[in-house]
């Protein structure tokens, strides 16, 4: 088993003007679940790439383990890498296409079925090994693709949106399959994806990218609470993140937020932190999760300054929460989840409560965290 260390790693495609992947540096441990995550064409492939062996690297080090193998052919590289297409050979059935690798290696005959069969034991596809890829459903596939890299048994697992192709159900339980797989294996993993909800159940460590370039790598918990720009806000959460524009005032009595229909008080410990970085006067970008606004009395009399009033334009009710998509607060369109038995009614108005603690502040111009950076 082994980590994979990247230091100040680039990628320069011969003929582009800018590079896809840039200063990247990363110490991903053993054992470690790491998942790359970010829009198309941040660079997650190109990294996953560069760790297989399948690009060259244009500037850095790339170890494995403690080895620099930067010029080690992707063979001799210790990994196995499992695609979004599952590229199974169709013409040999599933025990076949499992040992291939190891045949191709050289491995003897009584290896490969001990692997073969051992790792069908794992993913509960023993009573398919007969069967070609052509009679198998998209989650079996899935799991011949995954069975064809334990087999290998290497130091690292390299997977590449390998969920893509199936349906949501499906691709709910491989989920699980694979994080349960990781650990059993007890084997490091990357994973790419551009799925965030994948990034953050599978995840032990999240980097988020955008433009080749890492914005924050961190766990899944610390993603969702410390952000530490607009970007990652608005990447990690579903719904995202709101952002409303406004100013910072403190006119005695305390550093309140407007904007629009927005007068708020920040709590004084908030406050202190923004008084002390200049922010007073300012404009400024706040963040309010969705599920940081509050109806319940219980927390309207702990904070009577925070509310504030909004029309509900839309309230799409899924039973044990409600969406209000909210008119009045921001410039565009606010959306906060209430419960479901709430009884909020589309086009009336409603007052909600702000969780100012859990609020983020952001520099218009940075579009930095304020609190975190
Ligand atoms: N072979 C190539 N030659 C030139 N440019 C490339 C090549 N492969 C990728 N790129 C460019 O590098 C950037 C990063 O691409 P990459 O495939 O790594 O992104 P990604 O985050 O994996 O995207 P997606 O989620 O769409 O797969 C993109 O701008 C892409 O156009």
């Amino acid at each position: 088993m082994a980590g994979v260390r990247l230091e100040h790693v680039y990628k320069k495609y011969s003929g582009s003007d800018n590079a896809s992947v840039k200063d990247f540096n990363l110490d991903i441990k053993d054992k470690e679940f790491l998942v790359l995550v970010g829009p198309s064409g941040c660079g997650k492939s190109t990294t996953l790439r560069m760790i297989a062996g399948l690009e060259e690297i244009s500037e850095g080090k790339l170890f494995i383990g403690e080895r620099l193998v930067n010029d080690v052919a992707p063979k001799d590289r210790d990994i196995a890498m499992v695609f979004q297409s599952y590229a199974l050979y169709p013409h040999m059935n599933v025990y076949q296409n499992m040992a291939f690798g190891l045949k191709l290696r050289k491995f003897k005959k009584a290896e490969i079925d001990k692997r073969v069969r051992e790792a069908a034991k794992i993913l509960d596809i023993e009573h398919l090994l007969e069967r070609k890829p052509k009679a198998l459903s998209g989650g079996q596939r899935q799991r011949v693709a995954l069975g064809r890299a334990i087999v290998r048994e290497p130091q690292v697992f390299l997977m590449d949106e390998p969920l893509s192709n199936l349906d949501a159900k499906l691709r709910g339980q491989m989920r699980a399959e694979i994080s349960k797989l990781a650990k059993r294996l007890e084997t490091t993993v990357i994973y790419v994806t551009h799925d965030q909800i994948e990034a953050m159940t599978m995840g032990d460590r999240i980097v988020v990218m955008k433009d080749g370039i890492i914005q924050q790598a961190a766990s899944p918990e610390e993603l969702y609470n410390h952000p530490v720009n607009i970007f990652v806000a608005g990447f990690i959460g579903a719904p995202s993140m709101n952002f409303i524009n406004g100013s910072l005032s403190d006119q005695g009595g305390g550093v309140r937020f407007k904007a629009n229909n927005i007068d708020v008080l920040v709590p004084e410990g908030k406050a202190q932190l923004l008084r002390e970085k200049g922010l007073i006067g300012k404009e400024i970008i706040v963040g309010v999760r969705p599920e940081d606004f509050h109806e319940e009395p219980v927390f309207l009399e702990a904070s009577p300054q925070t509310l504030v009033t909004a029309h509900v334009e839309v309230a799409e009710n899924l039973g044990h929460e409600m969406y209000l998509y909210l008119n009045g607060l921001g410039k565009d369109t606010v959306i906060a989840r209430v419960d479901g038995r709430s009884g909020v009614k589309e086009g009336t108005n409603v007052k909600l409560a702000i969780d100012m603690n859990k609020v983020h502040v952001f520099d218009k111009e940075s579009e930095l965290n304020v609190f975190e950076v």
